[in-house]
């Protein structure tokens, strides 16, 4: 494999879903075979399943294969490295520029998940500016917003939180910084929700 960055802006996305059910297989296996991957690079492995290509796409993937398991009202954990800039080799080039809209629908689905997110602005200058800049946009996109450790934590409605971190992803990559990484764990349905005891 070739270990030079490639010239393009392709992003990526490395992620896996957890079903805590014993149907895991077939909700891992449906929830891909159900989302519409047709614009991007896909790799499934024993692991994560990894695409590449416009940032647009790699959301609107990542997003469906969640939201396919999330609707059904299994507890489910999604973790996820979204990356754009150097991403170390060419693979996936073909799936850049303008080759359509985002395939999945799934946008009226209404479902309330709970993530943390870390941002990492690599390249640009003043990161801590950028991060605290782009927390404030997840609020603006009417998420609840409050403080972790080497994170911070997100709740409300999973189409905003994913359209949200798509914009702080986006606009941090526009804003200056030359490899931006960022890292976002979820959960939905989890049964510690319920009154947040237990
Ligand atoms: C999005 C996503 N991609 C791959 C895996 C890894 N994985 C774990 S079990 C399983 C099905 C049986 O092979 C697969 C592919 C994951 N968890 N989530």
């Amino acid at each position: 494999m070739s270990q030079q960055c490639g010239n393009s802006r392709i992003a990526g996305c490395s992620f896996s879903v957890h079903p805590m059910s014993d149907e895991f297989v077939e909700h891992i296996k449906g929830s891909l075979k159900e989302t519409d991957t047709s614009n991007v690079w896909i790799d499934t492995d024993e692991v994560t399943t990894t695409v590449r290509g416009e940032i647009e796409h790699v959301f609107d993937v990542t997003r469906a294969v969640y939201l396919q398991i999330a609707r059904s009202g299994v507890h489910v954990a999604f973790n996820a490295t979204y990356s754009i800039g150097c991403p170390g080799d060419s693979e996936g080039d073909q799936y850049t520029g303008d080759i359509g809209d985002p395939a999945n629908g799934l946008r009226d689905v209404k479902q309330n998940t709970n993530a943390k997110f870390s941002l990492y602005p690599m390249g640009g200058g003043d990161y801590m500016d950028v991060i605290y800049r782009e927390i404030d946009r997840m609020k603006e996109k009417g998420i609840e917003v409050s403080a972790a450790h080497y994170a911070t934590k997100l709740s409300g409605d999973v189409n905003a939180m994913f359209e949200g971190l798509e914009d702080v992803f986006c606009e941090t990559e526009k804003s200056g910084s030359s490899h931006t990484v960022m890292t976002v764990t979820m959960s939905a349905n989890s049964p510690s929700e319920k009154g947040k005891r237990s």
